[in-house]
């Protein structure tokens, strides 16, 4: 039944903290409830889950009798739902115009209510079923934040309402030395902040990462202040208790969505969860008429960002073959709503995953989906795992070409051999030599690389400059026309001219990315230069192999014992033997006389002349790329490749003679936000600095511009205040490449 269901669910949640479902299926089945409940008004007891607040406390702890009820909130999930909240509250009061809400974030954690008496903290207790909570005195006093004495004037009596929760910092520290000891982990903040309070033990609540933020009041007496929720808020902090301070003013339904959706896309840089945002009519008079309903408050409403993990099933999984022949497990899952979304698959991203997540076919699984970025599976609940769930297992063939799928040793990656045979590998490499930060052929997409492949038009890389050839094939195809043929021949036709960098970078070549294609084009300035180019062009050798600092500084001290050794003349080689020098002996001994040739040349050495150590000619190509790129240039069918390239006349320009790279930015100074798609933050910063400028962590007048990523938050809000020019990832690119000179 599902009252009783609901119930179980309570018990493992407020009682136990250890959920078995996700909060999205809990609250679908609350829903139902209501849903019945409103249909069937008879049906409606008063011990109903609708009814009621949590769960009665664990035992364990003592009782604690509220004054004033601990309830909860009304939820609502999306813009109707709000705007039927407001339109609630407008019309019990009987006011027309825009209410003032105060909008705070709802932090998740579990409520909690601490009682000063004179401003000394006497007593601490949870929610429990909202009438009677656990007494966690000791346990709240272990916490940091939680103050012991009140600042200022204190009240006779103030109960204060708010928040214990652990910082997202702390919750993965803990969780980290949990799983270093083989112990359990939490499954998120929430639970962990849950369960570390409500330990009979206070030791161990002491030893755990919690903290509070206080957002309201049970029973005062003695204490006057506005009737106002914001005057509370500014009282609370008065008494030296933490409030947070994202908490806001705003007007009508259109302020709260403003800042519901601010920070939404804010959420993960904050350094705690929350769960959504809660709106609280601002005037207390007007709280007071609106008055409660059964298990929460008329004048306030929690509204809930949309679940970032939801429950599901894995059908099955799929191997996705990329561009450089990696394999890449997919799972596809029973469509599930998260994060704003349905999603249907989820990426394991390699066969070490599967195997750290210990994830099977038809296993019951969490899917996580934060923000923008690409769904997976956060984790399995082996406690639902059937009999007959069954292993993933590497297949021993590409699904595509069929060729043997190989797995270097101590590699995380399993690819297919087919190389350009392998039909997934040339689409995927058509698609990123055409892409927008490669070649940017526009018209070239996923989708029309693959109709062009599938009807044999392209093959490989060069072809796409044989299109032209083919006109009349092309705008028979579906989808077509005339129109977009022309256009893209045209953008084909320009993409001739791109800079050596992104026709280096577009080759697809292991392990070059876009920085590294533009240090290649930049040392070797013509394409023919790179393709002959050998693993000792990029890498410098010294010193002699086998030698480290240790063997160095051996050889270096005992020649300072003996100073007056001389060789006499005859075989160098049979003569070092005879000083038995440790550790010179074979691969060390030859490589002592080939590289010195002279024993005076050897004695006057130096521990850095000795040392083995590899410099890298060009900045980001160590000994894996080098070899790579050679390797790269020596297969034939690439070569052929380049050759038809420049026969089409595909002949990037040279590097342009760098403008004295070093000091390009000189003097300005720039303040990265948001997420880049294209960088890391680190690799932001360092690319702006070798180019000379500053990059700065908060705006000022002083910033030269804000490199504005995806999600950028109060950085970009203030430069648009101060009229600081704001850049994107495009014009960041311009401004490296030197086109650009803001
Ligand atoms: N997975 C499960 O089995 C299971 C079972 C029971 C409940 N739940 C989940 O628990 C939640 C319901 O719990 P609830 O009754 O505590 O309600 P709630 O968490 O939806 O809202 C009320 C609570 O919000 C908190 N809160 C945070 N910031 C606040 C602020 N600024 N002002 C006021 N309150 C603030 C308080 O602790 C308050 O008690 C739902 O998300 C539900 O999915 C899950
Ligand atoms: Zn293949």
């Amino acid at each position: 039944m599902l009252r009783e269901r609901i119930e179980h669910h309570n018990y493992r949640y407020y009682v136990l903290d250890d959920p078995e479902v996700s909060d999205a299926e809990y609250d679908a089945l609350l829903r139902e409830l209501q849903t019945l409940e409103s249909a069937y008004p008879e049906l409606i007891t008063p011990d109903s889950p609708t009814q009621r607040v949590g769960a009665k406390p664990a035992g364990g702890f003592g009782e604690v009798r509220h004054r004033v009820p601990m309830l909860s909130l009304e939820n609502c999930f999306d813009e109707t739902e709000l705007r039927a909240f407001d339109r609630r509250v407008r019309e019990r009061l009987g006011l027309g115009g825009e209410i003032e809400y105060m909008a705070e974030p709802k932090l998740d954690g579990l409520a909690v209510s601490l009682r000063y008496l004179s401003g000394r903290l006497v007593q601490a207790a949870t929610r429990g079923d909202g009438v009677i909570g656990e007494d966690i005195t000791l346990n709240a006093r272990t916490i940091a934040s939680i103050p012991l004495r009140l600042r200022g004037e204190a009240p006779a009596v103030l109960e204060v309402r708010g928040e214990v929760y652990m910082p997202r910092s702390g919750f993965e520290k803990m969780n980290a030395a949990a799983r270093a000891r083989g112990e359990k982990v939490f499954v998120n903040p929430r639970n962990a902040a849950a369960g570390s309070l409500r330990q009979l033990d206070p030791q161990i609540t002491a030893a755990r990462p919690l903290a509070f933020y206080a957002y309201g009041l049970g029973e005062t007496e003695g204490l006057s202040i506005a009737r106002r929720h914001a005057a509370v808020l500014e009282a609370l902090r008065g008494f030296g208790l933490p409030v947070s301070d994202e908490i806001r003013r705003v007007k009508g339904v259109e302020g709260c969505l403003d800042y519901y959706r601010a920070i939404g896309r804010r959420r993960a840089e904050l350094a705690f969860d929350i769960d959504g945002v809660v709106y609280k009519v601002d005037d207390l008079d007007w709280q007071q008429r609106l008055g409660f309903v059964a298990r929460a408050p008329r004048f306030a409403i929690a509204h809930k960002f949309p679940a970032e993990e939801a429950q599901t099933r894995v059908l099955g999984v799929e191997f996705q073959v990329g561009r450089t022949g990696a394999l890449t497990p997919v799972a596809r899952l029973e469509p599930v709503f998260v994060g704003g979304v349905t999603v249907s698959n989820a990426t394991l991203h390699n066969m070490d995953e599967v195997a750290r997540k210990d994830v099977r076919v038809g296993d019951t699984v969490i899917v996580r989906r934060a923000g923008d970025v690409i769904p997976e599976i956060a984790r399995v609940l082996p406690e639902m795992r059937p009999a007959d769930a069954a292993l993933i297992a590497l297949p021993a063939a590409c699904p595509v070409c069929g060729s043997e799928v190989v797995r270097v040793e101590g590699e995380a990656v399993a690819r297919c051999s087919g190389g350009l045979f392998c039909e997934a590998q040339r689409k995927g490499s058509l698609i990123h030599f055409a892409s927008r930060r490669a070649m940017d052929i526009e018209g070239l997409g996923d989708k029309s690389v693959s109709q062009l492949v599938d009807h044999g038009l392209l093959t490989d890389v060069a072809s796409i400059y044989a299109l032209h050839d083919k006109r009349d094939q092309l705008v028979a195809l579906e989808r077509m026309g005339e129109k977009s043929v022309d256009n893209l021949l045209d953008a084909i036709e320009t993409s001739k001219q791109r800079p050596l960098a992104r026709l280096i970078f577009a080759l697809g070549i292991p392990g070059v990315g876009e920085e590294t294609a533009r240090e290649l084009a930049a040392h070797f300035s013509e394409l023919t230069a790179l393709v002959r180019a050998q693993v000792t062009d990029f890498i410098e050798r010294r010193g002699v192999p086998g030698i480290g600092p240790k063997t160095a500084q051996g050889i270096v001290d005992f020649f300072l014992a003996h100073p007056a050794l001389e060789h006499g003349g005859g075989d160098l080689a049979g003569f070092l033997r005879s000083l038995a020098i440790p550790k010179v002996k074979g691969r060390v001994l030859d490589g002592l006389v080939e590289a010195f040739a002279s024993f005076d040349a050897i004695k006057a050495a130096g521990v850095a002349d000795l040392v083995n150590d590899e410099r890298a000619n060009v900045s980001g190509v160590g000994r894996i790329t080098a070899e790579n790129i050679v390797t790269f240039f020596a297969q034939d069918h690439n070569r052929e490749v380049i050759e038809r390239l420049e026969q089409a006349g595909v002949s990037p320009a040279a590097a342009p003679a760098e403008p004295a790279r070093a000091s390009m930015l000189a003097g300005r100074t720039y303040v990265l936000t948001g997420t880049l798609s294209g960088f890391t933050r680190d690799e932001a910063k360092a690319a702006l600095e070798a180019r000379g400028a500053r990059v700065s962590g908060s705006v000022s007048a002083k910033t030269t511009a804000v490199i504005a990523g995806a999600d950028a938050g109060s950085k970009l809000s203030k430069a648009e205040k101060l009229g600081i020019p704001v850049l994107d990832e495009a014009g960041l690119r311009a401004l490296l490449e030197g086109e650009e000179t803001t």
